[in-house]
């Protein structure tokens, strides 16, 4: 049985669809990420599985419940991350993960929960003083207490440094190895690539692609790109050219070793060195970037 299931979801604000017919499906074990531009549903998505929002239609299943019906049964397996996690400003760090934890249903050790998010040398600060990526880290450490059987994480990584989304990512791994099923939104493609076995891309409320990664940029060109050279191309691989940075040239194609030889080929009748050569296939950002637009 899958731990999340959804089918034909749909939800209104009003007048407004927000999601409209939504299908997919998470299996133990596996990190599925929801995509979209800034509106596109995602977070109503995740509020229909955590029971928050009434779905105007559809069937929404976790761990074959209904989270509205039987919201304590899913709610004892789940570890929620909501974006503005409404915390009291004037709570310590410490005070409001002993809360929470209280507040919720699964045993666990706080202090580990911050330590594994980093925040134990910030426990005694209050959340109001936070910086917006020590907050985010909060909501994270919130999410996992007590081991839950499946996360839901509303964009984890927004507004962190570097180091601490490549931690976040790790800690993420961590809890993978350990059989948790996550559900992630994200709007950094990387990090999908990083995490997810497989993604969903919403726009206007449909998933409009869904797959592995493999799958959602296998259709797709690659690229090969290099700053431009003191000689005109040949006109076959000057009609595969696509916009570029300035001084850059980028070449797409479906042929890309034939193309990649072809290019190598001539430069060495020229004498030229390529500078700043790179060639690769399509990825998650031109499969998002071309759904999207
Ligand atoms: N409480 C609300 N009342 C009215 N409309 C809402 C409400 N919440 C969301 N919406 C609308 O529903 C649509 C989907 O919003 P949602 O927050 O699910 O998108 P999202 O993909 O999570 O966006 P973001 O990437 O910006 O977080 C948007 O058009 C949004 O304006």
């Amino acid at each position: 049985m899958a731990v999340i299931e959804v089918t034909d979801l749909r939800c209104t604000y009003g007048a407004h669809t927000a999601v409209d017919g939504v299908d997919f499906s998470v299996e133990r074990g596996e990190v599925f990420a929801l995509l979209g531009a800034n509106g596109a549903g995602k977070t109503t998505t995740l509020e229909a599985l955590e029971g928050h929002h009434a779905p105007a239609g559809g069937r929404v299943r976790v761990f074959g419940h209904d989270p509205r019906a039987e919201r304590r049964a899913v709610r004892r397996r789940t570890g929620v991350m909501l974006q503005d996690g409404g915390f009291a400003g004037e709570l310590t760090v410490r005070e409001t993960a002993e809360l929470w934890a209280r507040l919720g249903s699964r045993a666990g050790d706080v202090a580990h929960d911050l330590e594994r998010l980093d925040l134990t040398a910030r426990a005694d600060v209050a959340v109001e003083q936070l910086s917006g990526g020590e907050r985010r880290r909060l909501e994270v450490a919130l999410a996992i207490h007590g081991s839950p059987d499946l996360l839901v994480l509303d964009e984890p990584t927004t507004g962190l440094d570097p180091e601490s989304r490549r931690r976040t990512w790790q800690l993420i791994g961590e809890l993978v190895d350990a059989g948790t099923t996550i559900l992630l939104t994200t709007h950094y493609l990387e990090e999908a690539e990083a995490l997810a076995h497989r993604v969903a891309i919403l726009r206007d409320g449909r998933i409009v692609r869904a797959g592995s990664l493999g799958d959602v940029s296998a259709a797709l060109p690659a690229r090969i790109s290099f700053r431009a050279p003191p000689h005109p191309l040949p006109d076959d691989l000057a009609a595969l050219r696509t916009h570029g940075r300035l001084g850059e040239l980028v070449l797409e194609t479906h042929h890309l070793q034939r193309d990649l030889r072809r290019l190598l080929n001539w430069a060495d009748t020229h004498d030229l060195t390529l500078e700043r050569l790179h060639a690769r296939g399509g990825t998650l950002e031109d499969a998002f970037l071309g759904v999207i637009a």
